[in-house]
């Protein structure tokens, strides 16, 4: 599947199915990674085919959305206007009986799943609190699109809510928890709704995904599948070249 980019002068070419991309221009895109393993990996599928990264730009940002969101946030304010698109890429946890190791979540939607408040009654979100909102809404078309292009490309992939948490979950309580805070969620990882927040702030589209190294539970760390999910990252990176091509 191919989702042309319009040229700076806005001649896109796009069919009437691909007309939310026109905002993009001829603008570039801005991955954001947390660590350089998972940056080589998505450099390693942009430049598969031996061409240059192209309109892309890979930043590995640290862990953790504090992190995320200054590196993005000073990555856009260093070059004004010349994104039009962030996503945040890396690996993550998936959650039981959607997605397998080495699988792909491409984000529906951006969710700070533990900003909020404990009270007596519960976990309360941000949202309910009256003090911003905990979600981020993707680029759905092209999250979509993207999706598609993966699955096509016999890859197993889903489209969903992905969760950002600060701390990883480590026990069948929690992740049972979080399941039932956001229905359907997919994975969980540490960064996406940093580098949302940063991208949202100016004005940029934003997408999320996640390469699943491990399941979401009781901590088990010989049971993480680092490879086979940066694997899967440099697999989605190629795609994504060929998706906005
Ligand atoms: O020590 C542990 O038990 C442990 C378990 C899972 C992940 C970690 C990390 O420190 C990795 C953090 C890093 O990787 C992303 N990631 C990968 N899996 C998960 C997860 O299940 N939950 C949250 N984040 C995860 C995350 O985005 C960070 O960049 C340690």
């Amino acid at each position: 599947m191919h989702i042309p980019f319009p040229d700076a002068a806005g001649q896109s070419g796009q069919t009437e199915a691909q007309s939310s991309f026109t905002h993009l221009g001829g603008a570039r895109v801005l991955i954001v990674t947390a660590v350089e393993a998972e940056k080589e990996a998505v450099l390693r599928g942009l430049t598969r085919t031996g061409e240059s990264c192209g309109r892309f730009d890979v930043l590995a940002a640290g862990v953790g959305p504090a992190a995320a969101a200054a590196s993005t946030a000073a990555a856009l304010a260093a070059a004004p206007g010349a994104y039009g698109l962030v996503i945040s890429a890396g690996i993550g946890g998936g959650f039981a009986g959607y997605i397998g190791l080495g699988g792909l979540a491409v984000a529906g939607e951006i969710i700070a799943a533990d900003l909020g408040a404990e009270t007596p009654d519960g976990f309360r979100t941000v949202d309910e609190l009256g003090f911003g909102s905990s979600r981020v809404q993707v680029e759905a078309s092209l999250a979509s699109a993207w999706t598609a292009a993966l699955q096509a490309a016999g890859l197993e992939a889903r489209l969903g809510p992905v969760l950002t948490v600060t701390t990883v979950t480590g026990t069948a309580a929690t992740a049972e928890e979080l399941a039932a805070r956001v229905p359907g969620a997919l994975a969980e990882a540490m960064e996406g709704y940093g580098v949302a927040i940063a991208a949202q702030q100016q004005g940029v589209p934003v997408l999320e995904l996640r390469a699943i190294s491990n399941a979401i539970g009781p901590r088990d760390r010989d049971a993480w599948r680092i490879g086979d999910a940066l694997k899967a990252l440099e697999a989605a990176g190629a795609v994504l070249k060929e998706v906005l091509s």
